[in-house]
């Protein structure tokens, strides 16, 4: 009857790699393709190029910083090829090793034959930043071993010092692509990162936000067998994932062909929360909705959202009252719902009674934290979206930096298999089979009251429409932060509503 069911994620995401992993790549590639490795780094130095050349023209002048290992050779590469197409180009290179990689030393001598070379030995060869040119810094690439120190951090803490755009060459000079810096490392911070081929786990860091910037990916060729074929627990949730779920609807088909989903929450002075989910809800394509509310929330919900149907609580101002789940296809809950004991009694019944995967969220969780024994009787594949202070009252404890955070995250996620979306910029979708999925849309706008309202109303009424959980959540909170961008741009980021979210939905 229901559209979806199986789990169509798998073909449907970018893989996220360690630097090992990605180092493995790069050698696969030049052993199958098979490609010399001075190639493929031209091929990637050209990618860059189209990138820079698509938003800078030829009247910025440009400066670029290179190492000497094969991030330095990139930028070497970079410099010749920018030279030809006539930008104003200075190149600077610090000596930072008696020696240059292999790849290196072939790119400074063909681009020697074009242009000199600055050479940074000394503080005092690092040129002046003075009337800002565009800086692309190709210092240090995904082969830091140790934190940037001595002439090397002097030169990074010189341009972040300048008021210039900085484009870092793959990731920031400084910045370790997979796990944590010190505090006190120098790192560059960049207006852009245009990274090869994946995303660096960085990237999805809240505490390395400011030393990523803007970021793209451009493709260099990888090798497409190596990625098919190398396990890794992180992945990057892009445009793709929307492709397997637009199929157009059957054309006998009928309400009741969509699900029924009953969403849970509100409570007196918090019954907007459960307005939001519902309007969500049905416009996540649910064939029939009903909400259950407070007496309180009776008019509100009948007069805002005349497509809802409304199961009244018997009490005025809280949701005591343990439904019949028998008729609905998904059940989500928690939005404005309050922590009163008897609320708390609904719902351990409730969850009692569950064979299939529930949506919490807010006050549904906030329970939950303090009554942790409920945690093991959620049916699996049950779909939590906590934000991070939620989750830390859900662990039990907070995390030291945001790589232990993503540890916490998936422990807690296969110890209960449970689907745990951590939201926030790059909401992290933790599954029981330990992969994370990070991701790609939304903007700061939708940190809002009530946009997390509306994520909560979308992932039920895709569950209601039999849809797997894992794509629920995946797929609904790609399209949950689709639309707030969508919205974004039609108001924008300060401007913008959780309502205008929904109003933005489309599928
Ligand atoms: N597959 C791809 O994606 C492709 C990647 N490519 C490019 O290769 C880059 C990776 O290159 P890479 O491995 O040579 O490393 P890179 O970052 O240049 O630095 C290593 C050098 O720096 C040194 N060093 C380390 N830490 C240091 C520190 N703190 N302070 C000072 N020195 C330090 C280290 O020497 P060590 O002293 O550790 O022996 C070594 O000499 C990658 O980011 C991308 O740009 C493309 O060309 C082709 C396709
Ligand atoms: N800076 C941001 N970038 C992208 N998305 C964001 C950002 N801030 C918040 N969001 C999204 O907005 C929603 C906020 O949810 P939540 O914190 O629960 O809000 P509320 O409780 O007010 O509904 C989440 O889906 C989150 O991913
Ligand atoms: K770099």
């Amino acid at each position: 009857m229901l559209t979806f069911g199986h789990n169509m994620l798998k073909s449907f995401r970018m893989n996220v790699f360690s630097v090992s992993q990605i180092r493995d790549w790069d050698a696969f590639t030049i052993a199958h393709e098979p490609i010399h490795s001075i190639d493929l780094m031209e091929r990637a130095s050209s990618a860059f190029v189209r990138w820079f050349c698509a938003r800078f023209d030829d009247r910025c002048p440009v400066i670029v910083f290179c190492g000497m290992g094969n991030n330095g050779g990139d930028g070497l590469a970079i410099s010749r090829m920018l030279l030809q197409k006539c930008y104003n180009v200075r190149t600077c290179v610090v000596k930072h090793s008696p020696k240059g990689s292999a790849d290196f030393s072939r790119n400074l001598e063909r681009l020697e034959s074009l242009t000199a070379i600055e050479w940074i030995e000394t503080a005092a060869d690092i040129p002046t930043l003075l009337s800002p040119p565009i800086v692309i810094d190709a210092l240090l690439g995904s082969g830091l071993s140790r934190p940037a120190e001595g002439l090397m951090a002097e030169v990074i803490q010189r341009i972040n010092d300048a008021q210039t755009p900085v484009i870092s060459v793959d990731i920031a000079a400084g910045l370790f692509a997979d796990m944590p810096n010190a505090p006190s490392d120098s790192i560059i911070k960049p207006t852009h990162t245009v990274a090869f081929q994946c995303p660096k786990l960085a990237f999805f860091q809240p505490q390395c936000a400011e030393f990523v910037g803007e970021w793209d990916i451009v493709s260099i060729g990888l090798s497409e067998k190596y990625e098919l074929q190398t396990p890794t627990s992180y992945f990057y949730t892009d445009a793709a994932i929307i492709e397997p779920f637009t199929k157009a609807r059957k054309k006998y088909s009928h309400k009741g062909s969509f699900g029924h989903a009953l969403l849970i929450g509100g409570s007196y002075g918090k019954i907007g929360s459960i307005v939001l989910s519902a309007k969500a809800c049905l416009r996540s394509g649910a064939g029939l909705l009903t909400v259950q509310a407070p007496q309180c929330g009776y008019d509100i919900i009948q007069t805002s959202i005349p497509e809802a149907m409304v199961l009244p609580d018997w009490h005025w101002r809280i949701n005591t009252a343990v439904p019949n789940i028998e008729p609905y296809s998904a059940i989500g809950i928690g939005p404005g719902m309050g922590q009163d004991p008897q609320t708390l009694l609904m719902l351990r019944e409730l969850l009692t009674l569950l064979t299939s995967p529930i949506v919490l969220d807010a006050d549904a969780l906030n329970l939950l934290s303090k009554h942790p024994d409920m945690l093991t009787i959620l049916p699996k594949n049950s779909i939590l979206t906590p934000h991070p202070k939620e989750l830390q009252r859900l662990l039990g404890q907070s995390w030291k930096d945001d790589y232990e955070k993503l540890t916490l995250l998936r422990d807690f996620s296969q110890k209960y298999q449970l689907i745990v979306c951590l939201k926030g910029a790059h909401t992290a979708v933790a599954l029981p089979d330990g992969s994370i999925h990070f991701n790609s849309t939304g903007n700061p706008g939708m940190a809002t009251g009530g946009s997390g309202d509306v994520l909560t109303g979308i992932i039920t009424g895709l569950l209601a429409q039999g849809m797997h959980p894992t794509d629920a959540a995946v797929f609904g909170v790609f399209q949950h932060g689709k639309a707030g961008d969508r919205a974004a741009q039609k108001c924008t980021q300060p401007a913008l509503i959780a309502s205008d979210i929904i109003n933005e939905m489309r599928w």
